[in-house]
């Protein structure tokens, strides 16, 4: 069980940090432009291996991806303060033209697992760079741990026992689809005031604003997310190496939408595995199209 993971910088060594706790994989190697950086980060992690599960951490050229089973494709330019995720389009989107041949040329079997922003459109781009290959994203899987996260804190509950899903553009029109929210099998509203706990318009809205706006205030405060998106990746990472055909918010491109956004996707040995899109009242199915659309002129930029 091999991962590669390209682009060594915050989200990819924190990727490969968290693979490695979690034993996901028995090898892992880093690719970044940088050679230095991807050989010091793979040895500092290295010496996290012997007191976790052994794995054997490496780096090397695009050949030592060879045999990988998912590669974690993490390189790029981040956001500055004040930055949205679709202003890095053109720079990245170079990147990707230089990068994704490489790797599939090298792992003709590998699940292409996109972390960089802007990840729809990007994922949207990896699958035209690389024909017959599984590519998907990571979507919209942070923003729904982000509001399960903050559902839970409000319900005074485990957040791994919140359900709920954050729908569309991993980017400022994604979507809370909070007909899909539920903490011990109610909707989150029954839920609260089953227990006699605060639920009100504001609460909803603090929620939501928490969960969009959370990237920008951790940027604003520290330059870069990392943590949750290395967990987040690990996970989704997991779900392909054990075929867990687990429901993760993944992005990939959708029929109806004519673009690449998240919606519950079953994720297993081969990527994406099947597309579940809820019912979703009217509001939250016109907030989704709304949010399909950003993507669409998107992807109609020159990037
Ligand atoms: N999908 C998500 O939920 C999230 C995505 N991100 C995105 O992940 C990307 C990476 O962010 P950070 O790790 O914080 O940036 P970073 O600047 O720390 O690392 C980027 C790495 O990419 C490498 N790189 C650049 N061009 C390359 C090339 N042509 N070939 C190989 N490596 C190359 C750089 O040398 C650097 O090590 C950004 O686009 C960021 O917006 C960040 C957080 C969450
Ligand atoms: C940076 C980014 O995409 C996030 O933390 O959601």
């Amino acid at each position: 069980m091999k991962v590669g993971v390209v682009g060594a910088g915050l989200v990819g060594a924190t990727a490969a940090y968290a693979l490695t706790l979690r034993g996901s994989c028995s090898d892992l190697v880093l690719v970044d432009k940088d050679e230095k950086r991807a050989q010091a980060e793979a040895q500092d992690i290295a010496h996290a291996a012997p007191v976790s599960h052994g794995t054997r951490v490496t780096s090397g050229g695009y050949a030592a991806l060879s045999g990988c089973r998912v590669v974690v494709i993490a390189a790029g330019a981040n956001q500055r303060p004040g930055e949205s995720r679709l202003d890095l389009l053109g720079k990245n989107a170079a990147i990707f033209r230089e990068v994704i041949p490489q790797v599939a040329e090298q792992t003709p079997e590998a699940v292409l697992l996109i972390a960089t922003n802007p990840v729809d459109a990007l994922t949207d781009l990896a699958t035209r760079l690389a024909p017959g290959h599984a590519v998907l994203g990571s979507g919209t899987v942070l923003d729904s741990a982000r509001f399960r996260h903050l559902i839970a804190g409000q319900a005074g509950v485990d957040a791994t026992h919140v359900h709920g899903y954050v729908l569309g553009e991993h980017g400022d029109s994604e979507v809370l689809a909070w007909s899909t929210a539920t903490v011990a099998g109610l909707p989150v509203e029954d839920f609260m005031r089953a227990r006699g706990l605060e639920w009100t318009e504001e609460v909803r809205a603090e929620i939501d604003a928490g969960t969009r706006d959370a990237a920008a205030a951790i940027i604003e405060g520290k330059r870069a997310t990392y943590y949750g998106i290395g967990a987040a990746l690990a996970r989704i990472a997991e779900a392909i190496l054990g075929d867990r055909r687990s429901i993760l918010t993944v992005s990939a491109p959708t029929d109806p939408y004519g673009v690449s956004l998240s919606v519950p996707r079953i994720v297993g040995a081969r990527g994406v595995e099947d597309t579940l899109i809820p019912p979703l009242p009217p509001e939250e199915a016109r907030a989704l199209e709304a949010s399909a659309e950003v993507l669409r002129q998107t992807g109609a930029r020159p990037g």
